[in-house]
């Protein structure tokens, strides 16, 4: 019944021999901060039984180092997101890190392009990814060949950069369920990924224009989803890293009450109305908008939270009494009743099923607070974490970080400068701007990113150099690309051989044909 002798001792010895290695890798300094909630034994009969090395790990752990020395420092690492490997060449030269952003990929790197729904097919990010990582071992290859085909002392003079430098992707919130995560945790890895960051939103429900931006889903699926690619992680047996994202800051939407962790946040109606979605089909079929029908519903539900709805009812020593009791992590909705029933003389009227969406989303009132617990929680699955804002909130950002680095002290964190920051209506004076990232590091926010400047960025030197073509031509090119370009220090660019990867293939032909390539 096998192809090969059945040697029971010999795959035993070879099981535990994998248990003891996963166990010693676990507890080394580059890992002991996680903490998995599943055993050694389990990931070892998940494992291949050939030994399979990924450049992801190097990656994750050079950016490890990148990042615990910011974080010994108070610096931080500024970098941006790129899809594109042009680009990548050369913010190398200044930045240590590379972003590849969602947003960015599911604007130019597929074939329907669109607004940052993470509605791209989920084996986008890691295909950017190791295009990227392709085109860094490209250029990291050119350049040593380059420097080889020269003296010693000659090398002193050429130009040396760090192309490999670790690349950052954005998993989103995994693509579905705990399957895809996995395979997608597999993809990064095997794309060259030195750290992916996964989020709580929800698939599929993002809605921008209508102010219905986030969902994200209960505090055990975000669990389950960081387990899953820890778990992945620690089948490939890599370092690559993991960054804890979480975007309930701002977020209106949970698509699920199944987490008494979750249920202080979630909003329900007060008023015993019809529920939202009959009114909102009611009022369309009048020839109602949605958003106006929406939003009379809304006004007149008295939407809060179970804890605001006992507040409103209960005397002031009534509550008190129902907060010290009933405002806890984790208590659930039928204690907290059960707590108000015992406590509070009024009947409390409450229903979170009446204000849920048309897609079924419960409502959701953010806060900082959840934003510390659920990083708290996942804390131990990954090794950095980023709390998404819509708005730079200055007094939000320090309570954030200041409570979680109360559990945490070394914990690392990240932070993206999002899109439509607008600093002045967030009450940044020009200094606080100025002083801003480094303000930030001093928190422990040491990898700090600009993740779309590719596109205004770009589009601004885009558009610049479409009208200069087209008004001065060849004539124009000439004056404002080629000389600057070809005069010293020489930029990148075709002109320079050694950067096309001309003496790359010279080597080729050489070697092929017997000649030596070195001095
Ligand atoms: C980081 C991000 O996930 C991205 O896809 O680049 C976006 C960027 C943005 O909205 O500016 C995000 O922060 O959600």
């Amino acid at each position: 019944m096998s192809n090969v002798s059945l040697d029971l001792d010999a795959e035993e010895a070879a099981f535990q021999a994998q248990v003891t290695a996963i166990e010693k890798e676990w507890q080394s300094p580059r890992q002991a901060h996680l903490k998995r909630p599943y055993s050694a034994e389990s990931i070892a009969a998940l494992r291949n039984t050939i030994p399979i090395t990924y450049p992801s790990s190097l990656q994750g752990d050079k950016l490890w180092n990148i990042l615990k020395t910011h974080l010994a420092n108070g610096t931080c690492e500024k970098t941006f997101g790129t899809t594109e490997p042009t680009v990548v060449s050369q913010m190398v030269k200044h930045q240590q890190t590379v972003y590849v952003s969602g947003a960015l990929c599911g604007l130019s790197e597929v074939q329907h392009p669109g607004c940052d729904h993470a509605d791209y097919p989920w084996d986008t990010v890691p295909k950017v990814v190791e295009k990227i990582f392709k085109a860094q071992l490209f250029h990291d290859q050119r350049q040593n060949q380059f420097r080889m085909r020269h003296s010693k002392e000659e090398r002193e003079k050429l130009e040396k950069y760090d192309f490999m430098a670790p690349i950052i992707a954005d998993g989103d919130m995994g693509f579905g369920g705990l399957t895809t995560t996995v395979k997608l945790a597999k993809l990064f890895v095997e794309a060259g990924v030195a750290m992916i960051h996964l989020d709580d939103l929800a698939i599929g429900l993002k809605k921008f224009t209508v102010g219905e931006g986030r969902t994200v889903v209960p505090t055990s699926e975000y669990l389950s989803r960081l387990t899953a690619v820890r778990m992945q992680f620690d089948v490939m047996g890599t370092n690559t890293l993991l960054m804890c994202r979480c975007d309930t800051d701002r977020s209106q939407f949970i698509t699920s009450t199944i987490d008494p962790r979750d249920h202080e946040y979630i909003i329900g109606a007060t008023n015993d109305l019809e529920p939202l979605v009959e009114y909102v089909a009611q009022g369309m079929a009048e020839g109602k908008q949605y958003v106006q029908a929406r939003d009379e519903w809304k006004s007149q539900a008295g939407l809060m939270t179970f804890d605001q709805a006992v507040k409103q009812k209960a005397t002031e020593e009534e509550y008190q009494q129902y907060a010290s009791k009933a405002i806890a992590y984790g208590i659930s909705l039928k204690e907290k009743r059960r707590i108000a029933k015992e406590l509070v003389k009024q009947d409390v009227f409450f229903d979170w099923e009446l204000s849920r969406s048309k897609e079924g989303q419960y409502m959701w009132k953010p806060s900082v607070k959840t934003i510390v617990e659920r990083a708290i929680l996942v804390a131990p699955l990954g090794d950095m974490t980023w709390a998404r804002m819509d708005a730079p909130v200055w007094k939000d950002i320090v309570e954030f970080h200041t409570e979680v680095r109360k559990v945490y002290p070394d914990r690392m964190f990240a932070f993206g400068f999002t899109g439509m920051y607008n600093y002045e209506a967030a009450g940044f004076s020009q200094e606080q701007i100025s002083s801003f990232s480094d303000d930030m590091a001093k928190l422990g926010i040491i990898w700090q990113v600009q993740p779309i400047w590719s596109v205004a960025g770009l589009n601004i030197t885009a558009e610049k150099f479409a009208k200069e073509w087209q008004r001065d031509g060849i004539a124009g090119y000439i004056e404002t690309i080629s000389k600057p370009s070809r005069a010293p220090p020489i930029v990148d660019g075709f002109h320079k051989l050694s950067y096309a990867g001309s003496y790359l293939a010279d080597a080729f032909f050489s070697v092929i044909a017997g000649e030596k390539i070195v001095p």
